[in-house]
């Protein structure tokens, strides 16, 4: 428990970005701190290992606070990584589904052999606000007949219920 209190305690809220209402809660400064990221990615492959046991074919990231974490915890798993990301960052052929999220509305993309029907998949990101983002990741994960088994985050913003949107299980690491 105190490595994720070593957690808390860098994470940053900064109020009215990026736009005035919004406490924007920046994890950015757990990468100054190379024993609290380990920490981090200790704890949740600890948690996907523990309580998932089904083999995880795919990690998914999201564009692009999840690019953190996704590589390293698929690296830790024998998984392969697949990123989802934003409008027009990905060559070939895609896969989009538009959504919303807390601050704004945004667009998915996939790249059209990213997963292969049957497989499962877990989605990182750092932050589950709304559920927006992670609710259009797993639209997109089942457009490809695979199967998301659990989402993960290092933050969820219990008071927007981003959890009652989503097609699987989700745990958080820290909530607020
Ligand atoms: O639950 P929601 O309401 O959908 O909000 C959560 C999403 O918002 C943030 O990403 P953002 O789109 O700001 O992208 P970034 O990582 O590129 O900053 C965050 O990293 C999540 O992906
Ligand atoms: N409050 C918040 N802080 C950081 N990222 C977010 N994404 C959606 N809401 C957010």
């Amino acid at each position: 428990m105190a490595d994720i209190e070593r957690i808390r305690g860098l994470i940053r809220a900064i109020p009215d970005f990026p736009k005035p209402g919004i406490i924007f809660q920046d994890i950015f400064p757990i990468f100054q701190d190379p024993i609290a990221v380990e920490s981090l990615i200790t704890h949740l492959v600890y948690h996907i290992t523990s309580t998932i046991n089904e083999k995880i074919d795919v990690v998914i990231g999201l564009d692009a606070r999840g690019f953190l974490l996704g590589p390293v915890i698929a690296l830790r798993l024998g998984a392969a990584f697949a990123p989802i990301r934003k409008k027009g960052k990905l060559p070939g052929e895609i896969v989009s589904v538009e959504y919303a999220k807390e601050y704004g509305v945004d667009t998915f993309e996939m790249e059209k052999d990213a997963m292969k029907p049957g497989q499962n998949v877990i989605v990182i990101d750092d932050l589950i606000a709304t559920g927006g983002s992670a609710a259009a990741a797993g639209i997109l994960v089942n457009s490809f007949g695979a199967k998301v088994l659990k989402y993960l985050f290092v933050i969820e913003l219990i008071e927007l219920k981003g959890a009652d949107v989503l097609n699987a299980p989700l745990y958080s690491v820290l909530k607020y």
